[in-house]
């Protein structure tokens, strides 16, 4: 059956076209910008200025094509389907520079330009007079993506804080972004920083300096310091060192627009000699971005850059092997997803953070339930309290049940030690709830026989239920919400009383309080998140399995709650 009109429009890819110099190696150039093209779904269409002789180590001959010939293959090109962005990278001379300017001022579409000058290598791909014939694209550029060493030979800006000229700080390159923008005239600049490396302690002094005017987006994975010290209580078994901000270790792109700043991207500095073609596969990122990204939604342009930068710094940091010299960008790493971001310093637990992070309140009617409330005011009534100790007795034997059902299943030393010190550490932490009831006139016997509610039998069967289905990670899951959750009521309850919120004196929980901010305890805890996130990073997720097991987190969180409700409603 032959396909309608109707469809085949409706099939229609964003049509990007590059004009730019061929990279016979195919990292950078034109071959780049195709594959990038390719990668983000839209089609790639080319005008060739240069054909280059080049190779990961360097350039070894440029042979220029005629500008009238780069005229004509954009003319064929855009005759025939008239592209949405289009992106120019390596112009070779002045005249086809001039050319270009005469025809693009005709075309009513979005144009990057990415100023390619000297290669990675240290060839010159750009003679002095053609960078002033620029002058005469500048007014037709919507984004314009300079780095370091191009921004300052088109400003002229001096910096006299540093020896060497691209070494440039935060204030500096904020100085010198405003500068090329004013200068150039080119509508929005992304001034790239890969040239310098920035601490993180300069971007929340600028921040604080500059009142936070403009939008900072820290890669994925990575936190800003201030919001991963409130993200969640559990990040204080891990106390952040004042020093570590110190660090320059970070790589930030400034992007302004009239002469003022918009938004910093900042993101580690990857470690890699594949870096050969990576302002190409930016430039044409952005202009593919612009293409395919929704444009009606709230900071859509910023979203643009965003996903630019960090389709770029992914292709670098996915890059493998090629050649002698700089390699290439792996530009096809699209089709390998990740589900999760890989552990930082600042954030150890990717994995415990995403399963807070995905439904923060419900993780917070667990922690913060008002059974706790009171419990740390001294305020719940004796006899939920009582009611509750004996449930959570029954529990807790489950509990040491289904970590016993870990070590059966585990197939490594490391696995069945881990499960066995928990199962230990819930029998000790059973003696607790004994002398509890002992105290309030309850023998052995009588807190045996008492009969299980119907939230803890809920609870304690899927718990069970879940081990026994399925692998060790899922039982490592059903078991972690109990476990990382008392841990962190441990830790508000011990912030209440900071706050006078809570009191442990005269409270007649404060034993229950103690035990659980105790250094005993959160060693426990602090264990079970290693051993999670270990079993995590050894063998990442797919997203559908992420999904399973940050389900079978919800519902354990979900009956947790249930559970201190059965001790504030006194439930049977
Ligand atoms: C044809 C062509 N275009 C652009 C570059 C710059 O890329 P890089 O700065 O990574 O060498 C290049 N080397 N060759």
């Amino acid at each position: 059956m032959v396909p309608s009109t109707m469809s085949l429009e409706a099939k229609k890819r964003p049509h990007i076209l590059t004009i730019a110099g061929s990279d016979s190696s195919g990292g950078a150039g034109i071959q780049a910008d195709l594959k990038t093209i390719e990668a983000f779904g839209c089609y790639g269409s080319s005008v060739i200025t240069a054909l280059t002789a080049q190779n990961t180590n360097g350039v070894q001959g440029v042979h220029e094509i005629p500008a009238d010939f780069v005229v004509q293959q954009l003319k064929s090109v855009v005759s025939d389907d008239y592209p949405r962005c289009i992106k120019l990278g390596m112009l070779t001379n002045s005249s086809i520079i001039l050319a270009l300017s005469k025809q693009l001022k005709q075309l009513d579409t979005i144009i990057v330009l990415d100023p390619v000058m000297i290669s990675t290598s240290g060839h010159t791909l750009l003679p002095e007079d053609a960078i002033q014939a620029m002058n005469e694209l500048y007014p037709l550029v919507d984004y314009f993506t300079p780095n370091i060493p191009e921004a300052i030979k088109l400003t002229g800006y001096s910096s006299h804080a540093s020896d060497n000229n691209s070494q440039l700080n935060l204030e500096q390159m904020i100085e010198l972004a405003k500068m090329t923008n004013t200068k150039t005239g080119a509508f929005t600049v992304l001034l790239k920083g890969g040239h310098t490396s920035i601490s993180r302690r300069e971007i929340l002094e600028i921040r604080k300096k500059e009142k936070g005017d403009y939008e900072i987006f820290w890669e994925e994975g990575d936190d800003d310091l201030d919001t991963i010290e409130v993200l969640s209580l559990y990040s204080s078994y891990k106390q952040i060192p004042q020093s570590i901000g110190e660090e320059k270790e970070l790589v930030v792109d400034v992007l302004v627009n009239k002469g003022e700043v918009v938004a910093l991207f900042v993101g580690k500095k990857i470690d890699s000699n594949n870096t050969h073609g990576t302002g190409c596969t930016l430039s044409t990122a952005i202009a593919c971005a612009h293409a395919t990204e929704p444009r009606d939604e709230p900071n859509a342009n910023l979203r643009i850059f965003k996903k630019a930068i960090s389709y770029t710094k992914t292709a670098i940091a996915s890059s493998y092997p090629f050649g002698h010299g700089h390699g290439p960008l792996n530009h096809a790493h699209l089709s390998v997803k990740r589900a999760l971001p890989p552990p930082t310093k600042y954030n150890p637990h990717p994995f415990v953070s995403h399963l807070i992070q995905s439904n923060l309140p419900l993780w917070k009617s667990y922690v913060e339930h008002p059974f706790v409330v009171q419990l740390g005011k001294g305020t719940l009534p004796k006899e939920c309290f009582e009611h509750y100790i004996k449930q959570d007795y029954h529990y807790l034997k489950h509990y040491a049940r289904a970590h016993a059902l870990g070590a059966y299943k585990a197939n490594t030393f490391e696995d069945i030690k881990a499960f066995t010190d928990i199962a230990g550490h819930i029998a000790r932490e059973s003696e607790m709830h004994v002398s509890y009831c002992e105290s309030f006139g309850i023998s052995l016997d009588q807190l045996q026989s008492t009969p299980e509610s119907a939230p803890c039998a809920a609870y304690a069967r899927y718990v069970i239920d879940i081990g026994t289905q399925g692998d060790i990670l899922d039982l490592y899951m059903s078991v972690a919400s109990c476990l990382i959750g008392y841990g962190e009521v441990g830790l508000w309850l011990k912030k209440q009383v900071e706050l006078g919120e809570a009191k442990m004196e005269g409270n007649l929980y404060k034993k229950w309080m103690e035990d659980y901010s105790g250094k005993d305890f959160l060693g426990a805890v602090e264990r079970g998140i290693e051993n999670l996130e270990r079993r995590i990073a050894e063998d990442p997720p797919t997203e559908a399995r992420l999904a399973r097991l940050t389900a079978i987190w919800h519902e354990c969180v979900r009956l947790e709650s249930a559970f201190w409700d059965m001790g504030l409603n006194l439930i049977k």
